[in-house]
């Protein structure tokens, strides 16, 4: 059994079906004191979720579902008209998401997409119907951060104002991404330092307005 199966069980046997905060204190408890896992976390997720409060997002991306921890974090504080698409990579780690997110009783509110976000950004317009994003949460792989972000502005997703919030711009770690953002001259960015998931290293989160 993977780590991720055996977080998915955890959930399953110690949270509350259609509870979203009940499956991430399950998942953040089992992070903590059993086993570590690249979750964004509670503490972290503190920050995550002021940003998305104060930008209530209706139309927002994220980069890396991983187990769908982010996602039912940021959609248990959006209304139901919001629409949420997440994108991942690994298709074991999709699967698990699809039931983490079922079991919080979120799946008709979070849209997931198994792809490299590389073929799947050029796509947004057309297939999923999406304009521009209100919000951005980028937590895939720290290489290819700034690539995903010049394909978002150069297909035309992003519009003055949006906000764009990296995950890991200490650890692992996204040097290229946080000099591009904080010096091309598009964005008005921030870094918020905080603490690496279930740890007490330092880590942090990066938040880019748009400048349009
Ligand atoms: O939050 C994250 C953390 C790590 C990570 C893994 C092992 C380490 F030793 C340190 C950091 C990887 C991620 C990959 C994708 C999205 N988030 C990640
Ligand atoms: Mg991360």
């Amino acid at each position: 059994m993977s780590k991720e199966q055996r977080v998915l069980r955890y959930v399953q046997q110690n949270a509350s079906r259609g509870d979203p905060d009940s499956v991430l204190a399950a998942v953040d408890k089992f992070g903590w004191e059993t086993e570590w896992a690249m979750n964004v976390g509670d503490v972290k997720g503190l920050i995550l979720d002021r940003f998305v409060k104060e930008t209530a997002p209706q139309t927002m991306l994220e980069l890396g579902t991983y187990m769908g921890y982010s996602a039912i974090r940021v959609v248990r504080l959006l209304p139901e008209t919001a629409k949420f698409l997440t994108v991942e990579f690994n298709p074991e780690n999709a699967a698990i998401a699809n039931e983490m997110i079922a079991f919080a009783g979120l799946q008709n509110r979070i849209i997931q997409i198994t792809s490299d976000s590389a073929d799947v950004i050029p796509q947004l317009k057309k297939k999923y119907d999406v304009d521009t994003f209100d919000m951005v949460f980028i937590d895939h792989w720290k290489d290819v951060y700034v690539r995903d972000i010049k394909l978002l502005e150069t297909n035309n997703l992003l519009r003055k104002g949006t906000v764009v919030v990296a995950d890991n711009i200490i650890n692992p770690g996204a040097p290229e991404y946080a000099d591009y953002v904080r010096t091309c001259g598009k964005y008005d960015s921030t870094f918020h330092e905080s603490n690496f998931e279930y740890s007490d290293d330092i880590d942090g989160l990066e938040k880019s307005v748009y400048r349009g």
